[in-house]
C-alpha cells in the first residue's frame, strides 16, 4: 500500500520533461514497471501469509473456545440459553474466521496507503496540506460518530440474535414440535417467532441505514475536497502539480468513504472477537488439578460415603440437600425413593461433582440477562459437606478421574449417532461376542440381530430409531461393559415394562454382584429386593434401612409412600 501512492508520485514525476533530466526515458518507464511489479509480489506475498495465519488463529479460537465452554460447569449451561452459544459458534466464529484477519490488512493498509498519499503530493505541492489535513479531521469525526453508533447496533443486533436461535432450537429439539402441534399452540409460536425476528430485523436494518448516512456524508467530505483541490491548484499549481493533486483527491476520496465503512466493519469483527475471546478465557471452568493423586485400582471397594452434604445449585436458590448423612459399603444395592422433588437426582449430581461442595471450587457465576460474570454475595451460606469414595474425599480427586469411577444409566437415555457397536463400547474394548452377551443380558439380542447390519446398525440421531425403553436398556448394556465399580441408574427403568424391569433388576443382581449399586425408582418394585432402601424428602435423609425393616414399621414413610402409590 504504501508503494502505491510512491508509483502514483512517480507517474506525476516522469510526465514532465524537466524532473530528473539525467534519466532516459526508458529508465523511467522501467522504474515505473518495477514499482509494479513490486506491489504484485508482495501482495501476493500478503496474500500468502494472510491464508497461513488465518488457518492457524481460526483453528486455536476455535478450539480454546470448544476447550472453555467443554469445561463449563453446569450451572453455566443452567443460566445461559443455548442460542447465545450457538451464536459463538455460529455467528462469531465464521466472522473472525473470514473476515477479521483480512479486514484488519486491508484497514491498516488503506490507512498507510491514505496517509501515504498526503505526504507524497505534500512533498511537491505543500498547499495540499492545507485542505488535505482538515479532510482528514472531518473523516475522522465522521468516523468517530459513525463508529460508536453502528458498534451499539451490532451489539444490539447480537444480543437479539441469541433468542432466534433459541427460540429456534428449542422448538425443533426434543418433543418440542411435538407437544406445540398437540397443544394447537403453532399460530402463538409462529407470532413468538416473527416478534424475535423482528427484533433482530430491527438493529440490522438501522445499521444498513448508517451505512448509507455515512456514504452520504462521505461523498459531501469529497466533494468538498475536490472545490479546495481546484481552488488551490487554480492559483497555486502549475498543470502537472496540479493533475497528480486531482489524482491524489479521486483515490484520497474513494478511500476515505471506504476506510471509514472498512474501519466499522473491522470494530464489529472486532466484537465478534471480543465475545469469543471472553468464552474462550473468561468462562467459569470446571475445578482443575487435584491435591490426591489415586491408583488406577481405585476405587476397589465401592464405598460411598456423604458426610452432612448440604448444596444448593447456585448461589441465590434455596439448599436441595439440607445435611445429608450416610454411608454405603461396597457391593451393597442401594434403592433411592421419595417423592418427586425430594432431591433424589441431586445426591447423583453431587456425587460426580457437576456441583461442588468445596466452596474452593465453587465456579463463578454468569448473569442470566447479560452473559456476563457477576460476583456472589459474600454472606451467603456456601455449600458444604464431603463425598468420600472408598475413604478418598472426592472433591480432592481430579474430576474427570472421579467421574471415571462411576458408572451412570441416566433418566434421559443417551445414544449418540454411530453404530450399535459403537453405543454400546465408546471406548472401544469389548469383543463382539461380549458385546452380544450383554445384549442377550438386556433382551436386545433378537432386535439388533434382526436388523440388516447386526451390530454395525446405524443408531440415528438420539437414538431416534429404538424406543425410549430400548435406548435405557443400551445405555444400561453400556453400563455393564464398562465395569465400574460403583453404578447408579436414575429412573432408568422407567419406560420398560414390568417383565422387562423386573429382568434388568435380576441382571443387575448377577452383573454387578460385587459393583456398589445405587438405583433411584419411582415404582417400588424396582427396588424391593435391594440391600437396603434410603429414603429422600425435602432434601433430607428421612429412612436408610433395609426394606423388610422399613415395612415392619407401620409408621415409616416407606411405607406411606406404597400406600400413596396403592391408592
Ligand atoms: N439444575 C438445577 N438447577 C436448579 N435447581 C434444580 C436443578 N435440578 C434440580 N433442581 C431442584 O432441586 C430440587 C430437587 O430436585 P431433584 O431432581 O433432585 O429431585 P428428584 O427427587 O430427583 O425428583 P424427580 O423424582 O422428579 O426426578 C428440586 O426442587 C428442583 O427444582
Amino acid at each position: 500500500e504504501s508503494i502505491n501512492p510512491v508509483s502514483t508520485w512517480w507517474m506525476g514525476k516522469i510526465s514532465s520533461t524537466t524532473s530528473f533530466p539525467s534519466l532516459t526515458f526508458w529508465w523511467k518507464i522501467g522504474i515505473y514497471g518495477f514499482l509494479g511489479v513490486a506491489v504484485f509480489v508482495l501482495m501476493l506475498l500478503r496474500a500468502l501469509m494472510t491464508a497461513k495465519a488465518t488457518a492457524r488463529s481460526a483453528r486455536i479460537n476455535h478450539n480454546q473456545l470448544l476447550d472453555s465452554v467443554m469445561n463449563c460447569p453446569s450451572s453455566f449451561f443452567d443460566t445461559t440459553p443455548m442460542g447465545r452459544i450457538l451464536n459463538r459458534f455460529t455467528g462469531d466464529i465464521p466472522q473472525i474466521d473470514q473476515f477479521l484477519f483480512s479486514r484488519f490488512l486491508q484497514v491498516i493498509g488503506m490507512w498507510v496507503g491514505l496517509i501515504g498519499q498526503i505526504v507524497i503530493v505534500s512533498v511537491d505541492t505543500p498547499w495540499f496540506l492545507a485542505i488535505g489535513l482538515p479532510i482528514l479531521v472531518l473523516y475522522m469525526g465522521l468516523l468517530i460518530l459513525y463508529a460508536r453508533v453502528s458498534r451499539n447496533l451490532q451489539r444490539l443486533e447480537s444480543i437479539a440474535r441469541s433468542p432466534v436461535l433459541s427460540h429456534f432450537n428449542e422448538t425443533i429439539s426434543g418433543a418440542g414440535l411435538t407437544t406445540i402441534r398437540s397443544f394447537g399452540r403453532e399460530e402463538a409460536w409462529k407470532e413468538k417467532f416473527h416478534k424475535v425476528n423482528d427484533d433482530l430485523s430491527v438493529p440490522f436494518m438501522l445499521f444498513r441505514e448508517g451505512q448509507k448516512w455515512a456514504s452520504l456524508y462521505a461523498a459531501v467530505i469529497s466533494s468538498l475536497l475536490f472545490t479546495g483541490v481546484m481552488l488551490i491548484g487554480w492559483f497555486f499549481m502549475d498543470a502537472s502539480k496540479l493533475s497528480v493533486a486531482i489524482m491524489s483527491s479521486m483515490t484520497f476520496s474513494m478511500m476515505g468513504l471506504q476506510l471509514i465503512n472498512m474501519t466499522v466493519d473491522l470494530e464489529s469483527k472486532m466484537t465478534s472477537f471480543e465475545r469469543v475471546d471472553f468464552y474462550a478465557s473468561k468462562l467459569p471452568q470446571e475445578a482443575k488439578g487435584h491435591e490426591l493423586e489415586v491408583p488406577d485400582s481405585w476405587p476397589e471397594r465401592g464405598d460411598v460415603t456423604f458426610d452432612r452434604v448440604k448444596y444448593k445449585y447456585r448461589p441465590g436458590l434455596p439448599f436441595v440437600l439440607k445435611g445429608v448423612d450416610f454411608e454405603i459399603h461396597g457391593g451393597e444395592k442401594i434403592g433411592v425413593c421419595g417423592r418427586t422433588g425430594a432431591g433424589k437426582s441431586s445426591l447423583l449430581f453431587a456425587l460426580f461433582r457437576l456441583v461442588e461442595l468445596d466452596p474452593k471450587h465453587a465456579p463463578k457465576m454468569i448473569d442470566m440477562k447479560t452473559g456476563f460474570l457477576v460476583d456472589s454475595d459474600p454472606n451467603e451460606e456456601p455449600n458444604s459437606g464431603r463425598i468420600l469414595i472408598d475413604g478418598v474425599d472426592i472433591s480432592k480427586l481430579d474430576i474427570h478421574r472421579v467421574r471415571r469411577s462411576v458408572a451412570i444409566i441416566p433418566q434421559d437415555p443417551t445414544l449418540f449417532t454411530g453404530t450399535i457397536r459403537y453405543n454400546m463400547d465408546l471406548a472401544g474394548h469389548a469383543s463382539d461376542d461380549r458385546i452380544w452377551e450383554v445384549l442377550e443380558m438386556i433382551e436386545m439380542r433378537d432386535i439388533v440381530a434382526g436388523l440388516p447390519l447386526g451390530l454395525d446398525s446405524q443408531v440415528a440421531e438420539g437414538g431416534g430409531n429404538f424406543s425410549a425403553g430400548q435406548r435405557q436398556l443400551l445405555c444400561f448394556g453400556r453400563a455393564i461393559l464398562n465395569n465400574c465399580r460403583v453404578v447408579v441408574m436414575d429412573e432408568a427403568t422407567a419406560n420398560v415394562d414390568v417383565e422387562t424391569d423386573a429382568k434388568i433388576q435380576r441382571t443387575i443382581r448377577e452383573q454387578f454382584r460385587e459393583q456398589t449399586v445405587i438405583v433411584i425408582a419411582h415404582r417400588l418394585n424396582t427396588i424391593m429386593d435391594s440391600t437396603r432402601i434410603m429414603v429422600m424428602d425435602q432434601g433430607y435423609l428421612s429412612e436408610f434401612d433395609t426394606p423388610e425393616n422399613l415395612k415392619a414399621n407401620p409408621d415409616s414413610a416407606f411405607n406411606s409412600l406404597i400406600q400413596s402409590l396403592n391408592h
